[in-house]
């Protein structure tokens, strides 16, 4: 297979390739092969997810340039850029442990993207500082990275590559650095700054939390391979491998919280043990949710919905069921469980989640 197309301009007046992005990423470094292909339009936020070694780094850096296609191509908004070199794209990049300048300024480090594409020093700095505004850094615009919190440091390494207006963004890892607490704000900070972006972003992740917060489109990696791909909520209920049921287990929704309830929009409340107001996402695990096949009665569990099964998976010595209902929901159980249960498609069913297995957070 040999397809790294070099269309020449005379030939083909028109560009082969919609908007967005098209590539098709083929990397050989024996004994590691890459072979996958994506795409997206302008506007979408594409996740790259899969386990450690599985080639999300290398398919970042094949996209930024860093490293060349052994095959394929890399076409944005119709324009084959697989040779051209990375300082040459239009692609920004926010590496995972953000690489700032140390000795420039928050603003400093904002304005060199612009500089390096032909803008006036004062050009630059004020587009840097239009940037520092928006990300909410004008106050730090003076402060060195190292005076900088982890979450100011990955919005300053954002506002640089965004500065230079990039057809696509890469973030490596974008919130890995950061501790538990700054990674919640920071995330919700850089979802709406994605949902402002108006070309493609390509993020890769471990965290399967991050992946579907962020993303409206999934590529889940494995040994170099594309094993599925879609968006998160039906890659979160119909796993097609044991590692992704496993890592993308988790049901996800959005409300709006008030105290420690989240009224979902559509659909009903859930009770979660955080205390939050406002826009808010409410996620618990599929391994969270007990089935009944009766309403109990004596539970504890804050949560009881009504449902009704719609399909059931096997993974391994568990099984998947996908349940519809005033709640769509996944839940895992043991296949003994289900066989207790007498768990068929159409069969009614209740399910409880406690309070406690729920994790809400600002949205
Ligand atoms: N500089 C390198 N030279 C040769 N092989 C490499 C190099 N970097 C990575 N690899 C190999 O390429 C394969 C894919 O690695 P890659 O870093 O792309 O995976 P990843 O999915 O990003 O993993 P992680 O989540 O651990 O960062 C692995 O087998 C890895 O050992």
């Amino acid at each position: 297979m040999t397809d790294v197309d070099d269309p020449k301009p005379a030939t083909t007046p028109n560009p082969p390739h919609p908007p967005g992005l098209n590539a098709h990423l083929v990397v050989d470094r024996p004994p590691f092969h890459l072979d996958i292909t994506v795409t997206a339009a302008p506007g979408e936020v594409l996740a790259l997810l899969g386990p450690n070694g599985a080639g999300k780094s290398t398919a970042l850096r094949a996209l930024a340039g860093l490293l060349p296609l052994t095959t394929g191509h890399l076409h944005l908004d119709g324009t084959p850029l697989h040779h051209t070199p990375p300082e040459s794209r239009p692609v920004g990049v926010v590496f995972q442990d953000y690489l700032l300048f140390p000795h420039l300024t928050a603003l400093d480090n904002v304005a060199f993207g612009p500089r390096c594409q032909g803008a006036t020093k004062s050009q630059s700095r004020t587009q840097a500082a239009a940037w520092l505004d928006r990300m909410g850094l004008k106050d730090h615009a003076t402060t060195k990275p190292r005076h900088l919190s982890g979450g100011q440091a990955q919005r300053v390494a954002l506002a640089r590559a965004l500065a230079t207006n990039p057809r696509l963004l890469l973030l490596d890892e974008p919130l890995a650095a950061l501790d538990a607490r700054t990674r919640l704000e920071v995330r919700a900070q850089l979802r709406h700054h994605l949902a402002d972006f108006e070309a493609v972003a390509v993020l890769v992740t471990h965290d399967p939390l991050d992946a579907m917060v962020l993303a409206d489109h999934l590529v889940v990696i494995e040994h170099g391979q594309i094993v599925q791909e879609g968006t998160p909520a039906d890659i979160a209920r119909h796993p097609r491998t044991d590692y992704i049921a496993q890592l993308v287990g988790l049901n996800l929704y959005r409300g709006h919280a008030d105290g420690h309830t989240v009224h979902l929009d559509p659909g009903p409340a859930i009770t979660t043990t955080e205390n939050l107001t406002g826009p808010a996402f409410v996620a618990f695990p599929p391994s969270a949710v007990t089935l009944h096949r009766n309403r109990p009665t004596g539970s504890s569990a804050r949560n009881l919905w009504h449902c009704e099964v719609a399909g059931l998976e096997t993974h391994g010595d568990q099984i998947r069921a996908d349940l519809t209902g005033e709640l769509p929901l996944a839940a895992d159980l043991t296949t003994v469980a289900a066989a207790e249960l007498d768990l068929h498609p159409g069969a009614s069913v209740w399910a409880t989640v406690k309070a406690t297995q729920t994790h809400a957070y600002p949205a």
